[in-house]
């Protein structure tokens, strides 16, 4: 990705932008990029408004959003100026081809990297609209108090001109000016209850207790299994509503949300990270074991403790790091962690978390360790294989994005992505709500049951 300095001109002058541009434009094509990449930083904004806004004054719905726990990095992008999308075992494969393909040709000019979004299905099978991966008109990347807003052009075809790429940047400007005149409203949640689950719940302990003749018998070591349901609201679902009550509700999960139109939005605050690489160093987490959170600070603190001193939770939580690490260790990382899981405090839940860290000494793109990590036994069992096979055996329904990775990828190779649990799918005036729990040998059924309606109610109580 060759690079030039960071704009200096007016940016509000479409004589300044224009001549700005079309020098980036000519030094872009000298140098064979099919792609440009310009920009400006700014003092800090609401990314996720802004992005909302332009999507409705741009009509451009594909877009992705995620922020990270505190205080972290706030990442928005919408508009699509090149997208693919795969199937099958390869795709991990194909979505790297085209991040490093797209992110290869690109001139970049701005002050923040050109980013590629990806999405994946929990399936290798699963439809190719659901693995997805785009280089976005708009960025929006918050970090340290400032916002780096990016626009990014094609070279060959219409938005090549200086004049088309005034437009849209003149269409950001303008949408950032609305949205800081604007007051925040959010619409309340609104107050659902948990349905009634019967189904659902009758045929989880089932599983489970096939689960855990399966365990049993040592045919698998640990198996999350998952439950759905739909909530249907007559009028629909507000998105940015919900979104924003997740950022209220979850302050340290990543909240996000990816979609490609507004009536097939897939989103959540998930606590979990896949991986993420910066710098030359990797983190990947562990997490596993959950208690409820307590009422009052003693019952908290004795739930607390329960989960900390657990030997069926600690063996649930071991199985992922040893996971982790010896995957790692296989593509040539050395892993150091902390012997002693921490504790995660969610709004309702808590978990048991081990931060596991390794230095990156050889070039290794970040999606061949989301393809080798991909599906880890925090989402689908242990061993792999026979997990997979027993979940598409006593789990009737897809999971779609459920428990699959989504994140970006930098012209380095570097990145992030989480694990889209604590998630629904909001399609029209239908919620598609998931969650799951793992179960290892001494898992009680309804036990397992009710961390899941405690799971479930996290995300039907953001709806709005
Ligand atoms: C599968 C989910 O969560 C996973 C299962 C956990 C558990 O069983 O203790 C904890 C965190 C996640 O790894 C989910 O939230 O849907």
């Amino acid at each position: 990705m060759p690079v030039s300095l960071p704009p200096t001109f007016d940016l509000w002058s479409e004589h300044d932008f224009c001549t700005y541009v079309s020098g980036v434009i000519a030094a872009a094509q000298q140098a064979g990029c099919q792609f440009l990449s310009v920009g400006a930083a700014l003092p800090a904004i609401d990314p996720l408004r802004v992005m909302a806004a332009l999507m409705h004054a741009s009509g451009q719905t594909d877009h992705f959003y995620i922020e990270q726990p505190h205080p972290g990095e706030i990442v928005a992008a919408c508009g699509r100026v090149a997208a693919t999308v795969a199937t099958g075992e390869q795709r991990f494969q194909a979505l790297q081809g085209f991040s490093e393909q797209t992110l290869n040709h690109i001139w970049a000019a701005a002050p923040a990297e050109p980013r590629v979004f990806c999405q994946f299905a929990f399936r290798d099978a699963a439809t190719t609209a659901m693995n997805r991966a785009f280089l976005p008109r708009w960025q929006i990347i918050q970090r340290q108090g400032h916002a780096f807003l990016t626009l990014n052009g094609r070279l060959d075809g219409l938005s090549s001109s200086e004049v088309s790429l005034w437009q849209d940047w003149q269409l950001l400007w303008s949408t950032l000016a609305s949205v800081l005149e604007t007051p925040v409203s959010s619409p309340p949640p609104l107050a659902i209850a948990l349905p009634s689950l019967a189904e659902q719940s009758q045929s989880f302990i089932i599983g489970v207790n096939r689960a855990l003749k399966l365990l049993d018998e040592g045919l698998l070591e640990k198996l999350v299994l998952a439950c759905t349901t739909t909530i249907e609201h007559p009028t629909g679902f507000n998105w940015l509503g919900t979104l924003q009550n997740l950022r209220q509700q979850y302050r340290n999960c990543y909240v996000f949300s990816v979609g490609s139109n507004w009536q097939d939005v897939f989103l959540g605050a998930s606590p979990e990270r896949l991986v993420s690489i910066g710098d030359g160093l990797l983190w990947a987490d562990a997490l596993a074991g959950s208690r409820p959170r307590g009422q009052t600070d003693h019952e908290d603190q004795t739930l607390r403790h329960g989960l900390y001193h657990s030997p069926k939770e600690r063996h649930e939580h071991q199985v992922i790091v040893e996971f982790l690490c010896q995957t790692l260790d296989q593509m040539g990382m050395t892993c150091e962690f902390s012997t002693e899981p921490r504790i995660l405090e969610l709004s309702n839940i808590q978990h048991l978390q081990t931060l596991i860290q390794a230095r990156v000494c050889q070039p290794i793109h970040i999606l061949e360790i989301v393809a080798a990590l991909h599906p880890t036994p925090a989402v689908a069992g242990y061993p792999r294989a026979t997990a997979r096979y027993w979940l598409s055996h006593l789990e009737q329904f897809d999971r779609h994005g459920y428990a699959a990775p989504l994140g970006w990828v930098t012209p380095q190779g570097e990145g992030e992505f989480i694990v889209g649990i604590r998630s629904a799918h909001l399609q029209g005036q239908y919620a598609h709500l998931f969650a799951g729990a793992g179960i290892v040998k001494g898992s009680e059924p309804e036990r397992e049951w009710q961390e899941i309606l405690l799971k479930l109610q996290a995300m039907i109580s953001a709806l709005a």
